[in-house]
C-alpha cells in the first residue's frame, strides 16, 4: 500500500521505516530538511535501538523515500499518517496544534480521491471531528478524503519492537471504508494475533490519553509512596517489588526515584487536563494535577537530598551526574528530569559535570551552562557527590573501588534505586537513595 507518514521525528521516522519494512511504499515528510537528508542517506538522526537497520534496508530497498513537500505527499499515497509534534504549548498546560494544524492547511487542498487522513499524534479529544470538518471544506470538491484515528503507544527506547509487535492496535474510524484500509496496513499484525479494537474517533482519542494518563498515575503513586518510606523508615524498592506481585498491580511502571519525563506523559497529562477544563469537566481529572505535583516533588527531593549529603551546601563543590536522557536507552533530553535536577545544582553553585552514554549532544544543546564528560569516570573526577539520575546499564556495571579513587569524596545519591548500594558501600562509599528511609545514614 502507498502511504506517507507526516512527521518524521521519535515517532514518524521509527513507523515510517516500519511500514516500509512490512512491505508498504512509504514517503516521509517532515520540515527539517537536515533530518530528512540524515534519513534519506539511512542516517537516524537520533538514538534508538534497532532503528539503524530497518531504516538502511528500507532506504536502499527503495521502499521509504523522504520529501518536504505535502503536495507531493498528497498525490502519493491513499494513506496519510500524521505524526507530527503537539507539545506543550508555551505559557500553558494545553498542546500545541499549529503543527498539526500546519499539515493540514497544507494538504487537504491537495488530497486524492478516496484517501485516508489517519492521526497518530497524541491530541485533545475532539481533534479528528475538527480536522474533518477543516479537511470537508479545503479538499477539492468531490474528494472522499476521510479522518480515521489510531494513536501510537510505542515507548523510546523500544520503539522498533513496539511498532512491529504491538500490545494492541486501536483505530478510531467512521466506515466501513476506513476499517478497511486500516485493516490492509496492519494485516500482519492482525494476522499473528495482536489485538487489533475498532472503535470510534474519539474513543481512539481517549484511549491514548487515558494510557499514559494512567502510567504516569502508577509511577507517581509509587513516588507518592517514597515520600511515606522516606518520613516512616521503609523501603520503597522492597514495598514496590512486594504489591506488584499481585497481578492485578503488576510490576512494571513501579520504579521510584527522579520521577517520568520526556516528551510524552508530562505534557499529555497537562494537556488532558487542559481539554477537561475546556470541556467543563475538569474535576473529573483533577487528580492528575497530584501526578504532576508528585512528579515534580520527585525532582525537588532530589535535589534536597543531595543538598543533605553535601551537608546542605552546594556552594563551590562539585557534582558529577550520571545520565542526562529522559530515560535510558534514548538520547531524548526533553523534559528529563536528570537535567532539571542538574541544572538546579548548578543554580545552587555547584560545578555540576554530566556524562550520558547517548545523550550528550542534545543535553548540551538544551543546557550549555552544565559541563559535560564523555567517560562516566571524568565526570566523576573531583567530585563530593556522584548522583545516578538515569538508568543506563552501564552504570550498574560501574567499579566502585576504581570510581572511589577518582571522585574527592565517596558518596553516591541513586536517584533511580538501580544500583547495588551494598555494594557500593563496601567499597567505602557514603551511599543514599530516594524512599528508602530504611538506608542507615
Ligand atoms: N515519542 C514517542 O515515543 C511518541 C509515542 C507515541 C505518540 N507520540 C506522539 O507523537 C507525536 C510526535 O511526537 P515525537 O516524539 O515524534 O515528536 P518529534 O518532535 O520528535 O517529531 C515531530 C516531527 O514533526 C515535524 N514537523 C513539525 N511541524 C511539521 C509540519 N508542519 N509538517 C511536517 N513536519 C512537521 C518536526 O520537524 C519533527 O521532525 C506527538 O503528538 C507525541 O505525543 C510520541
Ligand atoms: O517505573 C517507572 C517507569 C518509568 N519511569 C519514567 O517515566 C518516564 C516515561 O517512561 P516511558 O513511558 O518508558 O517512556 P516514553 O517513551 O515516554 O513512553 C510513554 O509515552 C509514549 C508517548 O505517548 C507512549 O506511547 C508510551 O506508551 C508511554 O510509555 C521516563 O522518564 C521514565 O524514566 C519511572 O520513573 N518509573
Amino acid at each position: 500500500m502507498r502511504m506517507t507518514v507526516i512527521g518524521t521525528g521519535y515517532l514518524g521516522a521509527v513507523h515510517a521505516a516500519c511500514m516500509a519494512d512490512l512491505g508498504h511504499d512509504v514517503l516521509g515528510v517532515d520540515v527539517d530538511e537536515a533530518k530528512l537528508a540524515a534519513l534519506a542517506a539511512g542516517r537516524t538522526p537520533f538514538y534508538e535501538p534497532g532503528l539503524p537497520e530497518i531504516l538502511a534496508r528500507t532506504v536502499a530497498s527503495g521502499n521509504l523515500r523522504f520529501s518536504t513537500s505535502l503536495e507531493e505527499a498528497a498525490d502519493f499515497g491513499e494513506v496519510h499518517f500524521l505524526c507530527v509534534g503537539t507539545p506543550q504549548q508555551p505559557g500553558s498546560a494545553a498542546a500545541d496544534m499549529r503543527p498539526i494544524d500546519s499539515v493540514i492547511e497544507g494538504l487537504a487542498p491537495h488530497l486524492r480521491d478516496d484517501c485516508l487522513v489517519v492521526g497518530k499524534s497524541t491530541v485533545p479529544v475532539g481533534t479528528s471531528d475538527r480536522l474533518a470538518a477543516r479537511i470537508a471544506e479545503l479538499a477539492p470538491v468531490g474528494a472522499r478524503a476521510e479522518v480515521a484515528w489510531n494513536p501510537e503507544f510505542l515507548s523510546e527506547s523500544t520503539a522498533v519492537e513496539d511498532t512491529l509487535r504491538p500490545d494492541r492496535i486501536v483505530v478510531g474510524v467512521t466506515s466501513h471504508r476506513a476499517e478497511a484500509v486500516l485493516g490492509a496496513v496492519y494485516s500482519t499484525m492482525r494476522e499473528s494475533g495482536t489485538p487489533y479494537l475498532v472503535t470510534d474517533r474519539t474513543t481512539a482519542e481517549l484511549v491514548k490519553v487515558s494510557a499514559n494518563a494512567f502510567l504516569a498515575t502508577k509511577v507517581s503513586f509509587v513516588n507518592a509512596m517514597a515520600e511515606v518510606c522516606e518520613a516512616t523508615g521503609g523501603d520503597v524498592t522492597t514495598l514496590a517489588k512486594a504489591i506488584g506481585y499481585d497481578p492485578r498491580i503488576g510490576h512494571r511502571f513501579l520504579a521510584a526515584g527522579v520521577g517520568f519525563g520526556g516528551g510524552c506523559l508530562p505534557k499529555d497529562i497537562r494537556a488532558f487536563s487542559a481539554r477537561a477544563d475546556e470541556l467543563g469537566f475538569g474535576d473529573s481529572l483533577r487528580f492528575l494535577r497530584d501526578v504532576d505535583e508528585i512528579n515534580m516533588r520527585a525532582r525537588q527531593r532530589t535535589v534536597d537530598r543531595a543538598r543533605t549529603m553535601l551537608d546542605g551546601r552546594f556552594l563551590g563543590r562539585r557534582v558529577a551526574v550520571l545520565g542526562a536522557a529522559f530515560k535510558s536507552g534514548s538520547d531524548d533530553v526533553r523534559d528529563s528530569p536528570a537535567l532539571a535536577v542538574a541544572a538546579s545544582i548548578q543554580l545552587q553553585g555547584a560545578h555540576v559535570r554530566v556524562h550520558d552514554p547517548e545523550a550528550l549532544d542534545n543535553a548540551r544543546a538544551a543546557f550549555p551552562c552544565l559541563d559535560y564528560a564523555r567517560e562516566p569516570e571524568k565526570a566523576c573526577e573531583g567530585a563530593d557527590l556522584v548522583l545516578h539520575l538515569t538508568d543506563w546499564a552501564e552504570y550498574r556495571d560501574l567499579n566502585p573501588a576504581e570510581l572511589a579513587g577518582v571522585v574527592d569524596v565517596p558518596r553516591l545519591l541513586d536517584a533511580r534505586n538501580t544500583l547495588d548500594l551494598e555494594h557500593w558501600r563496601t567499597h567505602g562509599w557514603d551511599v543514599g537513595a530516594l524512599g528508602r528511609g530504611n538506608l542507615a545514614a
